[in-house]
């Protein structure tokens, strides 16, 4: 096993299971094995004093979880810690075990492959100060490396592992910080009574979120859907990115006449909201809508997005007042966009991905989809008693782009991301050379952090735009494009690909991009 290849960014990530042709199973119980240990050391050496080093361990509904877990103990438990299980548990509540009295773990780790397929699972670390960056992983991963190399590991559970579920506790915390939330209501304790949410977990880890929350607050949640775990997640998958998620969320929505829905990804650091009227509020929506609520409670302030944001959601952050940094996709790197921010004055509530992950200043920069869900609630509460417009209706001045498209181009190069730079540059190039007819009326956007986002003049003042950078972690370049016209997106794409031909780069995959245009079909 190749521990150093399971890093994927700040998380680790593998093939847990069999099951899918051509994937062999990169991330054992042998494997979990050698990171606990690598871990416990890790831990060890930040707190070089410490008597005792706790770690929690939680996981999502995932077939391969157990394995793993009992892996990590065991080779926790060989480097020295003190292991507790906390049985079915979410990426946020995770971290929350390292900062709550009574648990405050030195870490806590979460085991869990996101929306990824049925086979995958991964790892996700957590100290008091938050999750572990790309360097923390590498040097884990070094340390669990040589602990494969050699041979060291038992993959069996020890005995004595306390068992302390903490999702209760964390439940309790989001329905107290509702409660505080909405302390205009003449029902302190169940604040949420005579509304109706439900909640659409897609069997991963988010179930709990309509018992123990919205019900133990007085909502009523029924017609609520795929609460209960599965790690088969046999009903789609649970990602608020995905159509099919969104769709049967918004189906789920009208059928029970709720008052607002929510769908969870599988480890509940994401999450998208849907309103009465069955308006789909994720992605570029969800920002504008958190935007709304923060800059209400911080005016002025600065809101980090990931780059693939619209230029619809630049407007309307800058209608409402606010400063809108775009800055590069992978949630990390937007989170630590916003703590630097922070810290050096610039007052940063809200940084988010349009993939949903959304982390605020005031709840320990952590990206988490039920805290999310948290603040819409107790903002559709206050709309709703101070007979303001619903929040989907907050959205109407949000411009959206009359067509969007995300094709990934596959990069035949083994330093694929010195082969998508320079293409990069050639386009940027080409896009700032006047003699060059390709793109006609476009320029560089200001302020790109990564790759060239260019925006085209698509003409009677209508701009759309496309984003051409390389994928964080795979051999890939991500195009994305959106326009105000009809067909615009195939315009762009055909003027794009036909540029790439002509430029001959063989490494570079371009058929996603010409299949946009080769047929006839348009709008996207
Ligand atoms: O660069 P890409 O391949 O599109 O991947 C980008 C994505 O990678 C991971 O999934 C991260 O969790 C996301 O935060 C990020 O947006």
């Amino acid at each position: 096993m190749r521990v150093k290849k399971l890093q994927n960014g700040s998380d680790i990530r593998g093939v847990a299971l069999d099951g899918v042709e051509g994937e062999a199973i990169t991330l054992d119980a042998a494997t979990a094995s050698a990171i606990g240990r690598a871990f416990a050391d890790w831990l060890r050496a930040r707190n070089p004093n410490a008597k005792d080093i706790s770690v929690g361990v939680g996981r999502d509904p995932r077939l391969s979880g157990e394995t793993l877990r009992d892996g990590m103990f065991a080779g926790m438990v060989e480097g020295g810690a003190r292991v507790i299980d906390m049985g079915l548990a979410t990426t946020p509540a995770c971290f929350m075990a390292c900062v709550t009295e009574g648990a405050k773990y030195d870490g806590s780790v979460m085991l869990t492959a996101s929306h990824l397929p049925f086979n995958r699972n991964g790892m996700k670390f957590f100290t008091s100060e938050g999750g572990l960056d790309k360097p923390d992983i590498t040097d884990i991963c070094a340390r669990a490396a040589a602990y494969v190399e050699a041979g060291v590991g038992s993959v069996t559970a020890p005995s004595g592992v306390v068992s302390a579920p903490f999702l209760p506790t964390y439940a309790a915390q989001l329905c107290d910080i509702i409660r505080k939330g909405v302390n205009f209501t003449d029902n302190y304790d169940k604040p949420l009574t005579g509304m109706k949410i439900v909640v659409d977990a897609g069997n991963g880890s988010g179930g709990f979120f309509a018992d123990m929350v919205l019900e133990a607050l007085g909502a009523d949640t029924s017609g609520s859907q795929f609460l209960d775990p599965n790690g088969n997640f046999p009903n789609h998958s649970p990602n608020p990115e995905d159509k099919e998620a969104m769709a049967a969320g918004v189906q789920c929505v009208l059928n029970a006449k709720a008052d607002l829905g929510i769908v969870f990804d599988t480890d509940v650091d994401r999450s998208a909201v849907i309103d009465s009227s069955g308006k789909e509020i994720n992605r570029n929506k969800l920002i504008a809508l958190l935007s709304e609520i923060v800059l209400k409670e911080s005016p002025g302030a600065t809101i980090v997005t990931d780059s693939v944001t619209s230029d619809g959601l630049h407007k309307f952050i800058t209608a409402k007042g606010g400063k809108h940094v775009r800055f590069m996709r992978g949630y990390k790197n937007v989170i630590n966009k916003g703590k630097e921010l922070n810290a050096s004055g610039v007052v940063t509530p809200l940084m988010i991905e349009t993939s949903g992950h959304g982390a605020m200043k005031e709840n320990y920069d952590l990206d988490d989809g039920a805290y999310l869900a948290v603040k819409i609630i107790i903002e559709a509460v206050r709309r709703r008693l101070a007979n303001e417009p619903s929040i989907g209706q907050v959205l109407e001045t949000l411009e959206e782009p009359l067509e969007e498209a995300e094709v990934r181009l596959k990069i035949a190069d083994p330093d694929f991301k010195a082969y998508g730079l320079n293409v990069i540059e050639n386009l940027l190039a080409a896009v700032n050379d006047p003699a060059h007819s390709l793109f006609g009326k476009c320029k560089p956007a200001p302020d790109n952090y990564e790759g060239l986002r260019v925006c085209v003049d698509e003409g009677d003042g209508r701009q759309g735009w496309f984003l051409l950078r390389c994928s964080l972690h795979d051999p890939v370049m991500v195009l994305n494009f959106e326009s105000q016209t009809q067909c615009g997106v195939q315009t762009m794409a055909e003027e794009f690909g036909t540029w790439i031909l002509d430029e001959n780069y063989d490494k570079l995959d371009g058929s996603a991009v010409y299949a946009l245009y080769d047929t006839k079909d348009c709008p996207m």
